[in-house]
């Protein structure tokens, strides 16, 4: 096997002199991506960039606890692993099971999720993990965050390809656990029209002194969306070139945010446009958050649409949505049930509210929703300090990686029927899953997507149906 370069920086003094290399056994893949080893004496040591069933040789730095390894060689390989296909695999922090199979990385996958929610809820019976395969492993994103770099004494012109030294701006990712940035020209997982981007945003930032973040994202048409945050200056051919893009079409829009400037700059409509899952454009809030791909958005949002509608209710229902975004979900949602749900005429949608903090993505729900003709409440608030109506039926919560404590609390205390909590953080989702089952709310699926393939992340949709003696108590 071939050596593999070190993941990250060179490491400081203290590192070099805390390691010496060890033969390490991957026994298992930890939250997080990392392998996990014991050495003869027992000592736990974490592996990034390692497959279950590997004998790597390794650096291990016992200066952190747990232990660090990093790999030196594989000396055999697990039978999950496969040759990277990206070149700055082990460098940049993007894809850190890319050395895995896809279907190792969905097993890897359920199984953290598992052990995640049994931490927990250990007395509580879970249902048999569903996996969602990803609709397609690479060229699914159709967002990214970058980081920028002028060299140092500022950039010049050149032929850019996304190093410095070439136009002096170095444009990629940053490299795992660290804020260094690891210059690419080329992203395997992006979208083909944003993979080819890559190569053009060095020559943009020609001119330019200082750093910041460049989220690129398809926009209207399918035409790229870029918003830079900038701390530092910007040259005036990067504005000409801006203004050219978005005017001659090339780009649906840019937007600018200057360190020290209260308004950013807007060229065109900067807002991305992925197709929703109903099959209409769905504009999400520029620079807010977005789903990683436009498919995976679509078999998240028709699965939880699904669950919702599961047990054709008896009664028109009160939906509620928290942590809403700009739609994603709730442009399926707000329709109701499918013809299918609705055969025996019962099932009807009575109200849909939807709460978002954002008012940016509050907006673009809003017009989300009226694109389709359809009704429904979009309220700006803190979703985690709302309380939960009486008369709502069913809630879909979909927080950011922190969970949702406060809007637990507030479910485990409601009367509402049936939850649908969908969250990227097993971790917070398992804290969350306690509060709710002792409230007396039942696992009734459990699901993953793969929504980030090729990393170790994984979104989890979990449905929970309150037990009917305590809804029929508490209604
Ligand atoms: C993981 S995203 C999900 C959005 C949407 N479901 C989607 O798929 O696009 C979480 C959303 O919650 C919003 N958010 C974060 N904290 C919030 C809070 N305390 N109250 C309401 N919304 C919040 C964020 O702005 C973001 O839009």
């Amino acid at each position: 096997m071939k050596k593999l370069s070190e993941r990250g920086g060179g490491g400081s003094r203290r590192d070099r002199a805390s390691v010496r290399p060890v033969t390490l056994s991957i026994q298992e893949l930890a939250a997080g991506g990392s392998g996990i080893a014991r050495t003869e004496q027992g000592e736990v040591v974490f592996v990034p960039g390692t497959a279950s069933g590997d004998v790597v040789e390794a650096d291990v730095d016992r200066s952190v606890r747990p232990a660090r390894g990093k790999v030196l060689r594989v000396l055999t390989p697990g039978p999950g692993r496969v040759e990277p296909l990206c070149a700055f695999v082990t460098s940049c922090g993007g894809c850190d099971w890319m050395h895995l199979s896809a279907a190792t990385q969905q097993e890897a996958h359920a199984v953290l999720v598992q052990r995640a929610i049994r931490r927990t809820t250990s007395d509580v019976a879970l249902p048999p993990l569903r996996v969602h395969p990803a609709p397609q492993p690479f060229g699914y994103r159709t967002r990214a965050r970058l980081l920028a770099k002028a060299s140092r004494g500022g950039s010049r012109r050149g032929s850019g390809r996304g190093v410095h030294g070439t136009s002096g701006i170095g444009v990629g990712y940053r490299a795992s656990g660290t804020h260094a940035l690891v210059p690419v020209d080329r992203c395997l997982v992006l979208t083909p029209s944003l993979d080819a981007l890559l190569s053009e945003l060095p020559d943009l930032l020609v001119g330019a002194t200082g750093e910041g973040d460049v989220l690129i994202a398809a926009g209207a048409g399918g035409r790229p969306v870029v918003e830079l945050a900038w701390r530092g200056e910007l040259a005036p051919s990067t504005w000409q070139q801006l203004d050219q893009r978005v005017a001659q079409g090339t780009w649906a829009g840019a937007r600018v945010a200057l360190e020290g400037v209260n308004r950013p700059a807007s060229f065109g409509d900067p807002r991305p446009v992925i197709q929703g899952a109903d099959g209409a454009p769905l504009l999400l809030s520029a620079g807010g958050f977005g789903q990683p791909s436009e498919e995976g958005a679509s078999v998240l949002a028709r699965r939880v649409h699904e669950l919702v509608w599961l047990d054709a209710p008896s009664r028109p229902l009160h939906l509620l949505e928290l942590f809403a975004g700009s739609g994603t979900l709730s442009v399926l949602l707000a329709r109701g049930p499918n013809a299918a749900d609705a055969a025996d005429g019962e099932a009807s949608l009575a109200s849909f509210v939807a709460i978002e903090q954002g008012a940016e993505a509050a907006a673009c729900l809003r017009e989300n929703l009226a694109a389709r003709g359809l009704s429904g409440k979009v309220v700006v608030a803190d979703a985690d300090a709302t309380p939960i109506p009486p008369r709502v039926d069913v809630v879909v919560l979909d927080p950011p990686r922190g969970g949702a404590s406060g809007a637990a609390a507030a479910l485990a205390a409601s009367s509402a029927r049936v939850v649908v909590y969908v969250s990227c953080n097993p971790a917070t989702l398992a804290r969350d899953l306690a509060l709710l089952t002792a409230s007396g709310l039942m696992i009734t699926h459990l699901e993953a997507v793969e929504l980030f393939p090729q990393t170790s992340h994984v979104e989890v949709i979990v449905r929970l149906a309150r037990r009917p003696a305590r809804a029929a108590a508490l209604s």
